[in-house]
């Protein structure tokens, strides 16, 4: 099963598996010292706790599925189409949209691709019930996941302001997100925190990635640029090139030395102690089923010291020890440029603690290394497969001199290849929110549309980058020269279905692109970013014609948490006149 579709399981099976989880452990802890003579030596006994160990849950899955088929009767209600089962299981007897909803229903490729292209349809009233409406379409609709709890898709703006912007705070992070990307990020990033929690942390870490602090960093990162080609020039130019695992090098050195004055040597085979450890970590995050059943009961299964955990905490034990080694050599040297020396002189008055410290020092590494990698890698495996759109960049940048950042900032194809890559291609392919209270957010097409506290929340960024009612026909295809036509249009809950061409022009709001989120919660690497991808495909680019065997469309992704690509192959050749 796919990172996509199993992401779709995580957050709902935890929030409900939890409350059972916490009671189960509690009378296990207290019944079973008590019973255990009667379970061991009396059989009879056994059959008779089996039987109401299996009476209690089908009455607890009944219960469960009862209270679900409420919100979810509410939802629909209002208006909210839902999903309809197209493969019914007959071995659930009619009752597989109450007890597993739709997590069965078939998706051909697991890969987040695929699945974004398939909601489409269902945003726009296809495949569901409850909308027969020709004149609009729902941008909204409900599926079932565990015991038929409704989770719903949005990709209406209005809403989306509400929950991204306007309201960005009632609408939290799901405890099951914040498990998974806090083995990457830890528990007290500014990625896995809610609340008056994440303003603290937000405050205190927003300086970091103004251009300011940011600047400064540029030089370090031209030297890791030559200093990844120098590497580059010692594969002949024949050979096919992984640019999938190549720009994680490239990124986790840059973020290394840019951001905690580290140096990780990832060009080096055997990298550093942290390099093997981080390594060893992001190894086991894979989402097998014993991966899920983990994160669903952290504090038991989670602890079972089996080879993959013992993996896991042997590399997180080396990192921690190492960014904790980190900030203390940070603190000795006031003047330093990295952003956790920046990050200690924002926290003067110490309103992050230690802990707190380590966890923001691990989210930038966590956060702000495997995306841009991802994106690097695309752009490249996308430049090699469309030679002409190479060529028309290779002649924008010829002149160009790369430590001119405020130029560079401004060259439109280069700007067109990196926006084209994020629209098709976003490494956070979608998130997930729960309805922190009961809230009523207005829609374009339902009104205000009432939701209940603990309703899951699925933003399908991807899907919504892929619309062909928002790109025109060609939604599907990597085309940068779309956006010498493209208005980015700021502004609120705006509709702008009316108006999406005006004087030939196509107008794009804010939530109908956006690779880093917006709002509150949007990504504040951003800047960061954007930096190293302009400078890195302008250098690449500049010195070297790209050219790969795959055919478009040919790509793969691997979707755990971010979506990355497993298979850019690219060839490079220096340049005539590099
Ligand atoms: C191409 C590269 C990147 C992409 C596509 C990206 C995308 C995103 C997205 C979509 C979010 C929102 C996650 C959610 O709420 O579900 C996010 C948040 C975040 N990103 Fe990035 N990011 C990138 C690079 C970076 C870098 C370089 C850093 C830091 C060095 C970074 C640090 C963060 C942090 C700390 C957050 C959490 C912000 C908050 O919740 O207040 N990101 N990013």
């Amino acid at each position: 099963m796919g990172g996509n579709q199993l992401s779709l399981i995580l957050d709902p099976v935890v929030t409900t598996a939890h409350a059972l989880h916490a009671n189960a452990a509690a009378a296990l802890v207290t019944y079973v010292p008590q019973y255990q003579h009667a379970l061991t030596k009396v059989p009879k006994t056994r059959g008779v706790i089996a039987a109401s160990l299996a009476a209690v849950t089908a009455l607890w899955i009944a219960k469960q599925s009862i209270q679900q088929a409420r919100t979810a009767r509410k939802l629909r209600a209002q208006g909210v189409p839902e999903q309809i089962i197209l493969h019914p299981k007959w071995w659930l007897l009619g009752l597989q949209r109450y007890l597993i909803g739709h997590l069965l229903e078939p998706v051909p490729d697991m890969a987040g691709a695929i699945r974004s292209e398939q909601q489409i349809p269902l945003l726009h009233g296809k495949n569901v019930d409850g909308w027969d409406r020709t004149d609009q379409v729902p941008l909204i609709y409900m599926n079932r996941l565990f015991f038929g709890s409704p989770s719903l898709v949005v990709a209406d703006p209005k809403a989306l302001h509400a929950m991204l912007s306007a309201h960005s705070y009632t609408f939290i992070k799901p405890e099951t997100s914040i498990e998974a990307i806090g083995m990457v990020t830890g528990n007290l990033g500014m990625v896995t925190i809610n609340g008056d929690v994440h303003k603290r942390h937000r405050r205190i870490v927003n300086p970091l990635f103004n251009m300011k602090t940011l600047m400064p960093l540029l030089p370090v990162m031209i030297s890791s640029l030559d200093e990844f080609c120098a590497f580059l020039d010692t594969f002949p130019h024949s050979t096919s090139l992984p640019f999938h695992e190549m720009s994680g090098q490239l990124t986790l050195n840059v973020i290394g030395r840019t951001g905690m004055n580290y140096e990780f040597n990832a060009l080096a085979l055997e990298g550093t102690p942290i390099t093997r450890a981080y390594n060893e970590m992001q190894e086991v995050i894979e989402f097998t089923p014993w991966f899920l059943l983990c994160l669903m009961y952290p504090n038991t299964l989670g602890r079972i010291p089996t080879a993959s955990r013992r993996q896991f905490w042997r590399g997180h034990r080396v990192m921690i020890a190492a960014i904790k080694d980190m900030l203390t050599r940070a603190r000795a040297e006031p003047n330093g440029t990295s952003l956790i020396h920046e990050l200690i002189r924002q926290n003067e008055g110490n309103a992050l603690n230690e802990y707190e410290l380590v966890c923001e020092t691990q989210t930038f590494l966590g956060a702000g290394h495997e995306t841009t990698s991802s994106s690097l890698a695309m752009a490249v495996l996308l430049l090699a497969q469309f030679p002409d759109v190479q060529d028309n960049l290779a002649k924008e940048l010829a002149a160009v001199d790369l430590g001119d950042y405020e130029t560079l900032s401004k060259l439109p194809r280069l700007n067109s290849v990196i926006n084209e890559t994020m629209r098709l291609f976003p490494p956070g392919n979608l998130t997930f929110r729960e309805a922190g209270a009961d809230i009523t957010v207005p829609t374009t097409a339902l009104g205000p549309l009432a939701l209940p506290k603990g309703l899951e929340i699925e933003i399908p960024i991807r899907a919504i980058h892929m619309d062909t009612s928002i790109w025109g026909p060609d939604a599907m295809e990597w085309n940068p020269q779309r956006w010498d036509t493209i208005d980015l249009v700021q502004g609120g809950n705006m509709d702008l279905s009316a108006n999406r061409i005006v004087n030939g022009r196509r107008q794009i709001g804010p939530y109908d692109y956006f690779p880093f989120l917006v709002g509150p919660r949007g990504c504040i690497g951003r800047q960061f970013a954007v930096m190293e991808l302009r400078l890195f495909i302008a250098g690449l680019v500049r010195r070297y014609k790209l050219a790969t065997d795959l055919p478009v469309g040919g790509e793969d992704f691997h979707v755990a948490i971010t979506m990355r690509p497993t298979n850019a192959w690219v060839r490079v050749e220096r340049r005539a006149q590099e």
